[in-house]
């Protein structure tokens, strides 16, 4: 794809996106440029995949056919607000996947000036190109612009269109879920760990595990009880587990940090 992607900000997700675009081929380092708070620690990390660093977001703005908005979100009204005239260039959008900026937000942002903007949220797995990508339905993308979005994302996870109202659910679910599976899969290997497993040996048992575990609910569309109930033989070892999780407030305690996060 001939394209030049640029982030303004290069943290922990713009990063990881950069190296899913970049393994999947669907642009080679150079064809990305990149800005942050602290320059020479962005060309550092820019240069394990030849991404260009830039000093400024209006040069991001100005170099990059697709311009990724990755500050944190308190920052976006402050970094983007003023990129207006920049972003608003011919074939030029915007991809944010700043939490909580819906395209409502963007367009009493940028007033008049019109800016083609699609809203995401995105999570760390497309660093392997095993992401999620949360779209929110409304955008003003041009189809053409549609299609390299498509293109671009699609090669690195899922693209789920969600309508606005449930941005904040989809994004709950697909774009902090990681941390909560990550706490799983921690927690497994510190059992294993605590019964005499090698802490390497014990995360990758745990980890494929997990990644099975999806492939085939995604595979065959089984209800999660159902498949948890073929896991546990009558009278056997698993049910014991089970029951232990539901007497701890295991279902429970993963809905109420779902709570915590939308209310
Ligand atoms: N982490 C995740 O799993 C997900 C994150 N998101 C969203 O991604 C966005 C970034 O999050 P995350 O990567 O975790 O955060 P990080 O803190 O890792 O990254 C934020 C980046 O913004 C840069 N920055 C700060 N101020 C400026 C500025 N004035 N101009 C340009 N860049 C600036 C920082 O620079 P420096 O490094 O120099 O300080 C840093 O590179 C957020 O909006 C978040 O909601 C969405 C889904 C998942
Ligand atoms: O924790 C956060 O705010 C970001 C948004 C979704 C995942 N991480």
């Amino acid at each position: 794809m001939s394209l030049t992607i640029g982030f303004i900000g290069y943290g922990a997700m713009a990063s990881a996106i950069a190296r899913g675009l970049v393994d999947a081929g669907v642009v080679v380092g150079g064809d990305i440029v990149a800005c942050a708070a602290h320059y020479d620690a962005l060309a550092e990390r820019a240069a394990a995949l030849g991404v260009r660093p830039l000093h400024s977001a209006v040069e991001v703005a100005s170099a990059a056919d697709v311009v990724v908005v990755a500050v944190k979100p308190h920052q976006v009204e402050e970094v983007v607000g003023p990129l207006a005239h920049e972003l608003a260039a011919p074939g030029r959008f915007v991809v944010s996947i700043a939490a909580g900026w819906t395209l409502e937000r963007y367009r009493a942002l940028f007033g008049e000036t019109e800016v083609h903007v699609q809203c995401t949220i995105p999570n760390t797995p497309m660093e392997v190109g095993q992401g999620v990508l949360i779209a929110e339905a409304a955008h003003t993308l041009t189809d053409e612009q549609t299609a390299t979005f498509e293109r671009m994302f699609e090669a690195i996870g899922l693209i789920e269109r969600v309508d606005t109202a449930h941005m904040d659910i989809a994004m709950t679910i697909a774009g902090c879920g990681p941390a909560f599976a990550d706490m799983f899969l921690e927690a497994l290997g510190d059992a294993g760990v605590k019964h005499g497993l090698k802490r390497a040996t014990a995360y990758r048992l745990a980890a494929k595990m997990i990644e099975g575990v999806g492939a085939l609910q995604l595979a065959t569309g089984a209800h999660p009880g159902v498949m948890k109930d073929a896991v546990c033989s009558p009278g056997g070892t698993t049910i014991k587990g089970v029951a232990c999780l539901e007497e701890n407030g295991f279902r429970g305690a993963v809905i109420k940090a779902v709570d915590a996060i939308v209310g």
